[in-house]
């Protein structure tokens, strides 16, 4: 089984919450969020090999878990199932970060408990989404497969995140009173702040990044929705709401 993969972090301490963790960057998109500070290395880097290869390459001398990321890792459904089989023979809890398109990957996973943690990207409200990240899916085609994925993992009670990376000018309070009221059963429910340095689209690098202040206030609104807990994660932490 091979995987292709554009670069690995050996030890991340911010991508899987309270565990130190090595992160696999898959290759390829189906979106082309404009903010995405990945994309650019991702489609520029492509590395083919087996999952041993793979596993070799890593340092584990700290990190204690996997992170499966990207690009969009469910676009590699066999080689994501090899990972996290081959992390859980290891005793290494898994994480997945998908932007939702493939729920029967992530039920996969579920179902034959290869990973411990999911979470989602809810890109913006949904009459939004294919005009903001190019994908072949219509809003409410996305919004049920988001659906299908929190109602998957929240029968084998296994956690998942729903996030949302707020961009200033091109998102509002709305965006986050829709995606919140639509996620509303998530385990929790995370606002990120936009970082402009790497974005994808060169229009979006001139964009400011989103005050902490400001994110703290959707926050709140989000709350108002959401049964479980509502984070703002910044450059300076994680802040409950
Ligand atoms: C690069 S994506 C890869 C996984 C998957 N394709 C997805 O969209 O969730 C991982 C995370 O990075 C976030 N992200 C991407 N660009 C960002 C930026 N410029 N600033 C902050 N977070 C960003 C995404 O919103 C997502 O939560
Ligand atoms: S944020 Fe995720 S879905 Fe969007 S372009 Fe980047 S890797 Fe692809």
């Amino acid at each position: 089984m091979k995987v292709v993969i554009s670069g690995i972090v050996d030890l991340s301490t911010i991508d899987f919450p309270k565990k130190a963790s090595a992160v696999i960057f898959l290759h390829g998109c189906n979106m082309k969020c404009p903010y995405c500070h990945n994309l650019k290395h991702i489609l520029q880097h492509k590395k083919e090999m087996t999952i041993e290869e793979l596993f070799k390459d890593i340092d584990f001398l700290f990190a204690d878990a996997i992170v499966i990321s990207g690009g969009e890792p469910t676009l590699q459904k066999d080689a994501v199932i090899e990972i996290a089989r081959y992390a859980k023979k290891n005793n290494l809890p898994v994480k997945i970060d998908t932007n939702g398109t493939h729920p029967e990957v992530i039920e996969e996973l579920v179902k034959n408990d290869l990973v411990d943690y999911v979470a989602v990207d809810v890109k913006c409200r949904f009459d939004r989404y294919r005009e903001f990240v190019k994908c072949k899916e219509s809003g409410e085609e996305i919004k049920n497969k988001i659906l299908n994925i929190i109602d998957i993992c929240k029968s084998h009670d296994i956690f998942v995140e729903c996030r949302t990376t707020f961009v200033p000018r091109v998102m509002d309070e709305e965006d986050i009173k829709e995606i919140a009221k639509t996620v509303k059963n998530c385990d929790l429910y995370a606002i990120q702040q936009f970082e402009p340095k790497d974005a994808y689209d060169d229009e979006f690098k001139k964009l400011p990044m989103p005050k902490e202040n400001e994110l703290k206030k959707l926050g709140k609104i989000a709350k108002e929705y959401i049964k479980n807990v509502v984070v703002v994660r910044t450059v300076n932490g994680t802040f409950e709401i």
